[in-house]
């Protein structure tokens, strides 16, 4: 038994997300007093020795044709074909766009028991045991497979990285993928210059109390200085205040940043299933009855076009002096 890890990479690059799947993927491994072994795709253009840092020592490096593009099947027949070289029955892959592609297709690839919206690291390896959240993050259950081989998908930032010690080294493999469907991008439309929502560690998010999209200057400038990504409620992008990208919710993208700020939301149970996993919730709310307040750790009553820049200034000034 070993455990294999899907290391995703940008154009080449590591984000926190690989290096959060790989100490999740090497703590796992210790736990069933075993090895994890890396997989990423293409060229890499980052120092690959740098995933050591997060417990992982073994990267397998797959290029070639089959991996120019993204492909959840290609993708998910090399992890099965590594696992078959190397003994492995435990995947372990960060619920990012790609991750939550290639996890169905690995499980009928594999039988493998699949386990999604993972928010911890296992309390058990046999059998499997991990808390995930469910119903829209309503709540939590502990869950368990004893099926031979298993997939863990965890929400990205849910369980954080620590730098550590170590030094990874990577290897060329191949893997044969076989016959496996094919759908192309056809068309990409790529939104620059921003943090993406699913890897922020902090959000900004304005709601209709914003009143109209000429208004966003102020949530952009305290996104600024917290070095946050913007998100939105539905209604405004609905509308077209905002790009639907930014929608965060129940039918929006799901968040899990250490720090969300809501203002002018009015937190419909809709837009708490997409943001309830952020660690520290603020709610700034003209109405002191605002359902957000319940659900947000700090909250401040008030105009938001009185309290957003002050609040901007008063960081401004806070970062200049520390
Ligand atoms: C099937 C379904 C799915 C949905 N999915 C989503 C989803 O994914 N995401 C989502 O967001 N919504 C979703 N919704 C919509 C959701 O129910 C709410 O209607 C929506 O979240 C409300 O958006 P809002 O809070 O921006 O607007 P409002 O409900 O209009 O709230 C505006 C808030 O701004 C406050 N405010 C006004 N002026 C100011 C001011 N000057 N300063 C400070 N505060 C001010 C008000 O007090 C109010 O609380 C969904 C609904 C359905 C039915």
């Amino acid at each position: 038994m070993s455990v294999i890890v899907y290391l995703e990479n940008w154009e080449g690059k590591f984000k926190k997300n690989t290096f959060e799947a790989a100490q999740y993927a090497a703590k796992t491994a210790e736990m069933m007093g075993t090895e994890a072994i890396g997989v990423t795709f293409g060229d890499i253009s980052d120092d690959a020795s740098v995933i050591g840092k997060y417990g992982l020592s073994k990267v397998i490096n797959l290029k070639g044709g089959d991996f120019t593009e993204f492909n959840n099947y290609k993708v998910a027949a090399a992890l099965k074909d590594v696992a078959s070289q190397n003994g492995g029955d435990t995947y372990i892959i960060s619920g990012t766009f790609n991750g939550k592609a290639v996890a169905p297709v690995l499980a009928i690839q594999t039988e493998a028991g699949l386990i999604t919206n993972v928010i911890d690291m296992p309390s058990s390896t046999s059998p499997l045991t991990v808390k995930r959240s469910v119903f829209s993050s309503k709540g939590l259950v502990s869950y368990s497979t004893d099926v031979a081989n298993r997939i863990v998908v965890f929400i990205p930032n849910s369980v954080g990285v620590t730098e550590g010690e170590g030094s990874a080294e990577m290897s060329e493999g191949s893997v044969s993928v076989g016959d496996v469907p094919q759908s192309n991008v056809t068309d990409v439309d790529r939104v620059k210059g921003k943090i993406p929502l699913p890897e922020a560690e902090r959000v900004v998010s304005g709601g209709r109390g914003m009143k109209g999209p000429e208004n966003w200057g102020m949530i952009e400038e305290l996104a600024e200085v917290l070095d946050a990504g913007t998100a939105c409620s539905k209604p405004v992008s609905d509308m077209g205040w905002r790009p639907h990208t930014e929608h965060v919710g129940q039918t929006g993208i799901a968040i899990n940043p250490d720090l969300y700020i809501a203002i002018g939301i009015s937190g419909a149970i809709q837009h708490l299933a997409g943001v309830s996993n952020s660690k520290t919730i603020v709610a700034i709310n003209n109405d002191a009855e605002a359902p957000f307040f319940k659900a947000a750790d700090y909250g401040i009553v008030g105009d938001a076009f009185d309290v957003v820049p002050k609040l901007t200034e008063a960081i401004k000034k806070f970062k200049a002096e520390n």
